[in-house]
């Protein structure tokens, strides 16, 4: 398959194809056209038959899309083909209310433990995953085959971890903290910025 130098705009939209994918197959749609697709997903059909040309194009003239077929090419670019065993450092409100979100572990994103500095929090279990002391972090995460971290940390201390993070065989963060991490070119960071997103909320409401 040839998925490199994919531009990231793509890349980014392919959750996307993913997700309506698996709604049309939930409700037993076998194939689809890239009008019908883009009626529904958004985008223009041009711009959906251009996206997945990416990709050496999945569809057939006058067919249409496989539905089944395309959920899988799609899942298999996005990685979807093996489990990643991932961690929650952090575990307040935010790192709770993930560890509790079962749709992480059906897409093979599987929880192996959560840690925290907080003695008040280490040793609770949150959805059958126990809460774990800092100290054990490095070891844990190698021993564990950790490929991904969730930071759910504080602001102060998100830092802190992604520099304990470079000391592992760790490759991918997912964070949560307000902040533009600083790490190693080939660590890749996904960031949630919730409060960003808030304020491009309030820019487009107000007067
Ligand atoms: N809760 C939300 O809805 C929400 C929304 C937007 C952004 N965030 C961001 O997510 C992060 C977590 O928010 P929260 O509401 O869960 O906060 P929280 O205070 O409930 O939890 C943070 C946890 O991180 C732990 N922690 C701090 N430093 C640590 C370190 N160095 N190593 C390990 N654990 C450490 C704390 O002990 C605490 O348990 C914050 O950075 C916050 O700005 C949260």
């Amino acid at each position: 398959m040839k998925d490199r130098n994919i531009s990231l705009a793509v890349i980014r939209r392919l959750p996307k194809y993913h997700r309506y994918l698996k709604e049309l197959l939930d409700n037993d749609i076998k194939r689809i056209s890239s009008k019908e697709l883009s009626k529904i997903i958004g985008f223009t059909a041009s711009q959906i038959r251009q996206d997945l040309n990416n990709f050496g194009g999945f569809g057939q003239q006058g067919y249409g899309y496989n539905v089944e077929d395309l959920y899988n090419e799609i899942g298999k670019i996005l990685g979807l083909t093996r489990n990643y065993n991932t961690v929650i450092v952090g575990a307040g409100n935010l790192g709770q209310a993930l560890a509790n979100y079962s749709s992480f572990d059906r897409l093979g994103f599987n929880l192996k433990g959560m840690f925290d500095i907080n003695p008040k929090i280490i040793g609770l279990t949150i959805n059958d995953v126990k809460v774990i002391d800092m100290d054990s972090f490095e070891t844990f995460v190698n021993d564990n085959n950790v490929e991904i971290v969730y930071i759910c940390t504080n602001r102060d201390g998100a830092q802190d971890v992604a520099d304990r993070i470079q000391k592992t065989n760790i490759k991918a963060i997912w964070n949560f903290a307000p902040i533009d991490l600083k790490v190693r070119e080939d660590i890749i960071v996904e960031n949630v910025h919730l409060i960003d997103n808030l304020l491009t909320l309030s820019y487009f409401l107000k007067e």
